[in-house]
């Protein structure tokens, strides 16, 4: 079969995703591409509705081993009919548990055909110098593996001849779904120090508008998805992660969370 058109979605507060996402459009090669970026808030207020004749490939981050329930709740709002689907999730080099059975199980509900999966290894979001969990990845190598997902993908639609739900995969995960041993509780994590000049990037990149435009140390803590977008983008290194339970599970993680992962495919 063909498609007609590429639609690409992420949700994706520090960027890795994001670029997962692109490396599979360069190895997918489609002329005719949508992107439809979710991080912002803004952004989440657009619905997408999808067709049999395009290929929609969508990526996540891998929150407490589920999808981010502010992507969820996005995607429940997705029509679909029979689109084959391309789900991926990107992780911090822990594990991606039920994340991305889950997804495939809610791009179902939606109406698409899922037809291939894949999980990769982001920097995480709490890594930073003194805590460094898969520091810099995506690399090089990570980003060919994205292509060549990309490649295989177009190799497997050009091979069918109509899609259907046969064409469906099995993905790694448990139902029910990993519940989170407990929500995390609103933490005043974040500690601003006098480098910051309330340039206002911080309240720009934060996905749920928890950031005060006019005053960047106001932050709601209700709102906060403790994504550290506004940390990891601060140009002046102003935000860091204060002492306490945050900053304890960032050390765990960098000493538990060394041994490198390799991206997994499932077709
Ligand atoms: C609240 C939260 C929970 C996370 N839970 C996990 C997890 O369960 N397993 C894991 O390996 N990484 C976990 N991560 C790390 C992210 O999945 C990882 O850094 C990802 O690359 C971030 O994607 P982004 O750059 O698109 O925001 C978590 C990150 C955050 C902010």
């Amino acid at each position: 079969m063909k498609i007609k058109s590429l639609k690409l979605v992420y949700f994706s507060p520090t960027g890795t995703t994001r670029r997962i996402i692109e490396g599979i459009a360069r190895g997918i090669n489609q002329s005719d591409v949508e992107l439809v970026d979710i991080t912002r808030p803004e952004t989440r207020k657009q619905q997408l509705q999808t067709s049999e004749d395009e290929l929609l490939v969508i990526g996540v981050p891998v929150y407490s081993g589920r999808v981010p329930s502010i992507a969820i709740d996005w995607i429940h709002k997705i029509k679909a009919h029979n689109t084959p689907t391309v789900c991926i999730v990107v992780y911090g080099n822990r594990e991606y548990e039920d994340a991305l059975l889950e997804l495939k199980d809610t791009m179902i509900k939606q109406g698409c055909i899922p037809i291939a999966g894949a999980a990769y290894v982001g920097e995480h979001s709490f890594s930073n110098a003194e805590t460094p969990i898969a520091v810099a990845r995506p690399d090089a190598a990570d980003l060919n593996m994205a292509e060549l997902l990309g490649q295989k993908v177009i190799e497997k639609i050009l091979s069918i001849s109509s899609i259907d739900h046969n064409s469906s995969i099995t993905v790694p995960g448990n139902h029910p779904y990993k519940i989170p041993k407990a929500k995390i509780s609103p933490v005043d994590f974040i500690a601003i120090n006098d480098n910051c000049s309330q340039c206002g990037i911080c309240a720009q990149v934060c996905p749920v508008g928890a950031i005060d435009y006019k005053n960047s140390t106001m932050i709601d803590k209700e709102k906060c998805l403790h994504c550290c977008a506004c940390i990891k983008r601060c140009p002046e290194n102003a935000r860091t992660v204060k002492t306490g339970t945050f900053k304890d599970v960032a050390i765990w993680l960098s000493q538990t969370c060394q041994k490198r992962k390799e991206p997994e495919f499932f077709f």
